[in-house]
């Protein structure tokens, strides 16, 4: 059974004139696998990534996560599928400055409100520590590298054990050395942990060492 699975997806933008951006979009997702999604600027991807990650509702076509068909499902519902079993990574961190890393990486895990701050902070420095990051665990974001931060901000995205990582353009704003170490720790999530991961990247090196790449053009997907 897929993690995740798009049947058919369509999806119009009417401004300035009606246009479709997604057509006929299909694949699944299965448990434990490194997929990247890539494509020329415009192509669809970000849309397609928002529709995925139940943010995005106004669409045609049917999606399924974790087996249940989530499509025409309450916006309230959709929020408490995300928190549980989608976890968000970026171009950029948004981290919050003002918070210690620690609490960073606390945040999305107090919010479901299923584990107590304890098991949450003890979590929160198992994953600080795969990212090498243990050591800065009571910083203040904004003390952290670029590459640092990101680093914390995929911690974040694992705190409440996902079924599925989603990423747009995680490595977009680093440079090649920090992308390179970022990409690592992608692979080695996929590696140990089996972690299920959709990514959407411009990188030929980053798409290449996925275990699948969707590729997209003008709204659909050619090669999967
Ligand atoms: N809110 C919107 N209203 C109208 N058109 C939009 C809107 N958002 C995106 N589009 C259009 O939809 C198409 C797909 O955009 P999208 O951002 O999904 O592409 P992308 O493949 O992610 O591009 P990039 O690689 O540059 O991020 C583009 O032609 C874009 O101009």
């Amino acid at each position: 059974m897929p993690v995740l699975e798009a049947k058919n997806i369509d999806k119009f933008f009417y401004n300035p004139t009606k246009t479709q951006v997604l057509k006929k979009v299909s694949f699944g997702v299965e448990k434990g696998e490194f997929v990247s999604i890539v494509g020329k600027s415009g192509c669809g991807k970000s849309t397609l990534l928002y529709i995925l990650s139940t943010m995005d509702t106004d669409y045609q076509g049917e999606m399924h996560m974790d087996g249940e068909m989530i499509s025409g499902k309450p916006k309230n519902y959709l929020a408490q599928i995300r928190n549980a079993k989608i976890g968000f990574v970026f171009q950029f961190h948004y981290l919050l400055n003002e918070f210690s890393v620690l609490e960073n990486v606390l945040i999305p895990g107090l919010k479901l409100g299923i584990h107590s701050r304890d098991e949450l902070e003890h979590r929160a420095m198992e994953k600080l520590k795969f990212f090498d990051m243990q050591d800065h665990a009571l910083k203040r974001a904004n003390q952290l590298s670029g590459g640092q931060k990101q680093r914390v901000a995929i911690a974040r995205a694992l705190i409440n054990d996902p079924l599925l990582i989603m990423g747009d353009e995680p490595t977009g704003n680093l440079d090649k050395k920090n992308s390179d170490i970022v990409f690592h720790k992608f692979r080695e999530m996929a590696q140990q942990f089996k972690q299920t991961m959709l990514i959407v990247t411009h990188d030929p090196e980053f798409a290449e060492g996925t275990d699948r790449t969707i590729e997209m053009e003008d709204g659909r997907v050619i090669r999967q």
